[in-house]
């Protein structure tokens, strides 16, 4: 098995050396990131914030999301559940930049911690949200695990700094999904159907995004991958701010911060979860 070491040579090919000071010699399994201590002075925190969005299809007539509104604290759990073409992967597709509301916005609001706006709200820029699709596995488009993760990196353009900056983003995305004691050579398809997932997130989470979006996380797994992947979103969640689309109430509901249910014709309205 290929030793986990991530350098920017092996990224993005030989002119960078020396490999980053940060990858340890130790086994895959003892490389962890040392945590610089935060001192916290304020107690800020931002929201996901969607007011009032409706959404027709160009050249429809019909509303698929009619006044969705909700807001979501950041490093807290959503889940919007609901019947099947009531809306909810619509939703997440607008979240994610896919696709423009007709109307209503969608943005990240500062508050103070009596709930006061500190400053303007800042659009959410679709850069910035990662989105796991259901079965994300069926869209591998690599032949190795390395390849998958960076395909789509700039190889040529970006200095060093750039380049270790990215490099460290994996090690990190590595270490969150529990993938480091993968190879790097092994084909992605060949992985268990939980750890794709692992993959599959990893892809997302080295881009550091503000909001993970997932829709249907726990969709084909057999019951002891669905269990790891619960596990692992609960260690997720410590991190990032996520919103979940699925019909697995009850194997979530230990995760859940709040919870909505999408109805037919794209109404939302919030609902606590009792499974
Ligand atoms: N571009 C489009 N034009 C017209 N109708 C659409 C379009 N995209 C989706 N729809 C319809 O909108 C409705 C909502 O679809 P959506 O996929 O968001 O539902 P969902 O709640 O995610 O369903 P599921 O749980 O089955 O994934 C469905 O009836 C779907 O057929």
């Amino acid at each position: 098995m290929a030793a986990f070491t991530f350098t920017a040579s092996s990224l993005f090919g030989s002119r960078i050396t020396e490999p980053l000071t940060l990858i340890s010699s130790k086994s895959p399994s003892m490389l962890n990131f040392k945590r610089t201590p935060i001192i916290k002075i304020s107690c800020d925190y931002s929201c996901l914030e969607v007011k009032d969005i409706h959404y027709r299809p160009p050249g429809t007539q019909i509303n698929l999301l009619n006044g969705v509104s909700f807001s979501l604290p950041e490093k807290s759990f959503g889940l919007i559940f609901g019947q099947s073409g009531s809306g909810k992967t619509t939703l997440l597709q607008l979240l994610a930049g896919l696709s423009k509301p007709t109307s209503g916005s969608i943005f990240i609001q500062s508050y103070t911690d009596d709930v006061k706006p500190t400053q303007s709200p800042k659009s959410l820029v679709p850069e910035r949200v990662g989105i796991v699709f259901q079965f994300p596995e069926r869209y591998f488009v690599a032949d190795n695990v390395l390849d998958e993760v960076t395909f789509g990196w700039p190889r040529q353009r970006g200095g060093p700094q750039l380049k270790e900056h990215l490099v460290l983003n994996l090690q990190r995305a590595f270490n969150w999904v529990g993938l480091n004691g993968v190879s790097l050579d092994k084909d992605p398809h060949s992985l268990s159907g939980g750890y794709k997932r692992r993959l599959a997130l990893a892809v997302q989470l080295a881009q550091v995004p503000d909001l993970l979006i997932l829709d249907e996380p726990l969709a084909g797994l057999d019951w002891k991958a669905r269990a790891d992947v619960v596990k692992l979103l609960k260690h997720l969640k410590k991190e990032l701010t996520i919103l979940v689309v699925s019909h697995d109430l009850k194997e979530l509901e230990e995760l859940v911060d709040r919870s909505w249910r999408m109805e037919m014709g794209g109404f939302l309205r919030e609902e606590h979860l009792v499974v």
